[in-house]
Parts: C-alpha cells; sequence; structure tokens
C-alpha cells in the first residue's frame, strides 16, 4: 500500500512524485508487487488508502489472526481481536521469506472502560485519556485488551481508534474481543471467508474471548462517564488535559518530566496557566489512520454542516481511503467540508507526518486528528495538537481550541 509519501492533490495520479525519495520508493513497491504477485493497491487504484484502514475495509484483517506490518500502528487490527502489531524493515523480509517470527510473550494489561460516554466524548478521548492515565511508558511489554461497557458500545471504526493508539501508550498491541459487531462488519467483505468457511470461521471467532477470572498483569480502569474531550498540550501523546483544563505548570510534574515539559511548553509556544480553550490554531488536519474513517467524517461533519471555518484558516479532509471518501460523497459529507471551507483531499497519510507535501510550516499550529505531536511531526518546528475529528471541526469554526460540547 502506498501510504506515506504519496500527495493527496487531486492532480496525483497523472502527477509524478516531486520528492525524489518519494517517488522512487512508490516506484519500487509498485514493481515488487508486480513482480512478485502481491496483492497492491496502487494509488490509482479506488481502493487505496492508508494500509491499517485499508486492510479491515477489504476484509484482511479477521478475528484470531495474527497481524504484522511494517509500520507501528499496525494494533489498530487489534480492534478485530486479531493479535496485531507493528514490525521492522528486516522483520518484513523475514515475514515475507518464511511467514514466521520468534517472538517473546507479552504480559497482559486490562484497561476496562466502565459505563457510558457523555455526548461530544469519543472514541478517540477515551484512549488519549488511558495514555494520560499510563504514560507513554506504561503499555511497555504488554498487549492490552480493552474492555467495559463504553468499549463494547463502540462501532468498529471507534474501536480501531481505540487500539490504533495502544502503541502510543506504549504497548505493541491493543485488542478487543470480537463480538456481533465484529462478525457483521466482516461478513461479506471481498477477503473475508464465504458461505460455509464463513460458518466455520465464525464458530471459531466467538470462542475469542477472555476467560471469566482470567489473570492480568496489570489493570486499568477508567469511568467512561469521567471521561471528557481531550487535547494534548505538549510534544507527547501522554500530554493530555482535559479541553477545560489550563496549561500545567512544569513543577507540577515529577522527576525527569519537569524538565521535559518546560521544554515541550516553549516548543509549543505556550504559557503555563493559560487556558486551553485560549490556544489560537491555524490549520486543521482530518484524517489518519487513528480518525480517517467513514464515522470520524460522520462526526466533523455534524459539527461544520451550515457554518464557515475561520478566516485564514487552512483546514483539509484527507479521507483514510477512496472508498471512505466515495462514501463520504455520497453521503454528501464532502459537500458540507467544502461548503464550510475545508479542502477535499484525496487517501493518504498525509499531513499526520512530514514524508510527504502536506506538512506544516515552522511555528504553524494544526489541531490534528492523527496520533502524534512529537517535535517536528507535522513539519520542521510544526505544533500539534491532537484532538477528536469533532474537537478538530470545532476548532476550525472558532480559530482556537474549543469544547466541542458547546456546539452539540
Ligand atoms: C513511517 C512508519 C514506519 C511510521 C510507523 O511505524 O508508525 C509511521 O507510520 C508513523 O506513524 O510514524
Ligand atoms: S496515518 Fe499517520 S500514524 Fe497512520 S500509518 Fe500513516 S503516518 Fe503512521
Amino acid at each position: 500500500m502506498p501510504d506515506h509519501n504519496v500527495p493527496t492533490t487531486l492532480d496525483r495520479v497523472s502527477g509524478v512524485i516531486a520528492n525524489e525519495e518519494s517517488r522512487i520508493q512508490v516506484e519500487a513497491l509498485d514493481k515488487n508487487a508486480k513482480d512478485f504477485g502481491i496483492h497492491y493497491y496502487p494509488v490509482s487504484d479506488v481502493r487505496q488508502g492508508i494500509v491499517h484502514i485499508v486492510g479491515p475495509e477489504q476484509g484482511w484483517t479477521l478475528p484470531g489472526m495474527t497481524v504484522v506490518c511494517g509500520d507501528s500502528h499496525t494494533a489498530t487490527h487489534g480492534a478485530f481481536g486479531a493479535l496485531a502489531h507493528g514490525i521492522g524493515t528486516s522483520e518484513v523480509e523475514h515475514v515475507l521469506a518464511t511467514q514466521t517470527l520468534i517472538q517473546k510473550k507479552s504480559k497482559n494489561m486490562k484497561v476496562e472502560i466502565t459505563g457510558k460516554l457523555k455526548p461530544g466524548v469519543t472514541a478517540k478521548d477515551i484512549t488519549m485519556a488511558v495514555i494520560g492515565e499510563t504514560g507513554t511508558a506504561g503499555g511497555t511489554g504488554y498487549v492490552i485488551e480493552y474492555c467495559g461497557e463504553a468499549i463494547r458500545e463502540l462501532s468498529m471504526e471507534g474501536r480501531m481508534t481505540v487500539c490504533n493508539m495502544a502503541i502510543e501508550g506504549g504497548a505493541r498491541a491493543g485488542l478487543i474481543a470480537p463480538d456481533e459487531k465484529t462478525f457483521e462488519y466482516v461478513k461479506g467483505r471481498p477477503h473475508a471467508p464465504k458461505g460455509a468457511q464463513f460458518e466455520a470461521a465464525l464458530a471459531w471467532w466467538k470462542t475469542l474471548f477472555t476467560d471469566e477470572g482470567a489473570h492480568f498483569d496489570k489493570v486499568v480502569t477508567l469511568k467512561g462517564e469521567e471521561i471528557e474531550p481531550v487535547v494534548t498540550w505538549g510534544t507527547s501523546p501522554e500530554d493530555v488535559l482535559p479541553i477545560s483544563a489550563v496549561v500545567p505548570a512544569p513543577e507540577s510534574f515529577k522527576g525527569g518530566k519537569v524538565e521535559a515539559a518546560k521544554r515541550a511548553i516553549e516548543y509549543m509556544g505556550l504559557t503555563a496557566g493559560q487556558k486551553l480553550t485560549d490556544i489560537q490554531i491555524d490549520t486543521v488536519f482530518i484524517g489518519s489512520c487513528t480518525n480517517g474513517r467513514i464515522e470520524d467524517l460522520r462526526a466533523a461533519a455534524a459539527i461544520l454542516k451550515g457554518k464557515k471555518v475561520k478566516d485564514g484558516m487552512r483546514a483539509m479532509v484527507v479521507p483514510g481511503s477512496g472508498l471512505v471518501r466515495a462514501q463520504a460523497e455520497e453521503e454528501g459529507l464532502a459537500d458540507i467540508f467544502t461548503e464550510a471551507g475545508f479542502e477535499w483531499r484525496l487517501a493518504g497519510c498525509s499531513m499526520c507526518l512530514a514524508m510527504n507535501p502536506d506538512q506544516l510550516a515552522e511555528g504553524e499550529r494544526c489541531a490534528s486528528t492523527s496520533n502524534r505531536n512529537f517535535e517536528g511531526r507535522q513539519g520542521y518546528k510544526g505544533r500539534t495538537h491532537l484532538v477528536s475529528p469533532a474537537m478538530a471541526a470545532a476548532a476550525a469554526i472558532t480559530g482556537h481550541l474549543t469544547d466541542v460540547r458547546e456546539m452539540l
């Protein structure tokens, strides 16, 4: 899947990729896939998109499977009850050659989200709130099982968002036991089993749940009702706070985090004590393997309907796949976005990472639905605030970080 370094502008199919490194990489991928008869979706294919969105969409990802891919956000596929994790380039080579890998057994972490979410609170807020609780190293050595009523109630799209960011919490993988929603999602997809094979697979999939009383090495519990829409203030995904909070004082942290927070606040151009809702932004990015699915676009469009993005704002929506894009056009979401003043792009990783033409310029500040807010992640000296799609839409309208609950 060419996704990281492809342009997302409408002229890309006819155009040549300007960046030489990217061009060579995509051409090599095209050629290798052809030479070795590997299933492949070139940029000219309507099904092309971000691998973690297209895999499930095409029915490659199934419950109980072991899924590996040369990308850390492979954790996304755990939403189907698959053991899915990112691997390095040499490991990809090994898998292609042998279909095997040597692995160490992970420890188990249970992350339970009890109760129901409040309006305006989404899967993205759950997964960021969990990282806020555990820290980016909290999951090291673990595979997380997300469970509890709030997780059960999520759609498959929402579950993928939650598992997607397991890696940001340090865990190698995150997963959710498959249920009727999972089976319904998988059924009829191009690469899913059909007929009697589906029935046989289904009977096995139904056995994939954690036994009553099973042992977990670590348990984290959050109350769904207590989770607020969250936003990151710093340069690590663990730097999350409810939108109603203020930029923290570095001294409020312990150990090495004091210095890290100082540096993050400086890099982000913020002041301790400043209200998060007073942070002005100039760019809004809706997309990525975290939040580039149809439900994410619906959530953002629901806020944007009949509204305009703030003057001078650069706002773009990059659907996670060509099929998400097509569906959004069919549902009228694309019109809502363009009428509001958003650019409507072709599928790819886009501004999630600065590996293609969609980048922040120095000092620009973005409300982004992606998953990483590291220094320079969206462009050299660019500033990233991670948010949910609904929160991104709200910020696009007002020009500052905004509590979406005021717009419901
Ligand atoms: C470029 C790629 C290897 C990387 C990853 O593994 O995650 C990217 O997708 C990211 O999100 O940083
Ligand atoms: S969308 Fe972002 S996080 Fe996902 S695979 Fe692409 S670059 Fe990585």
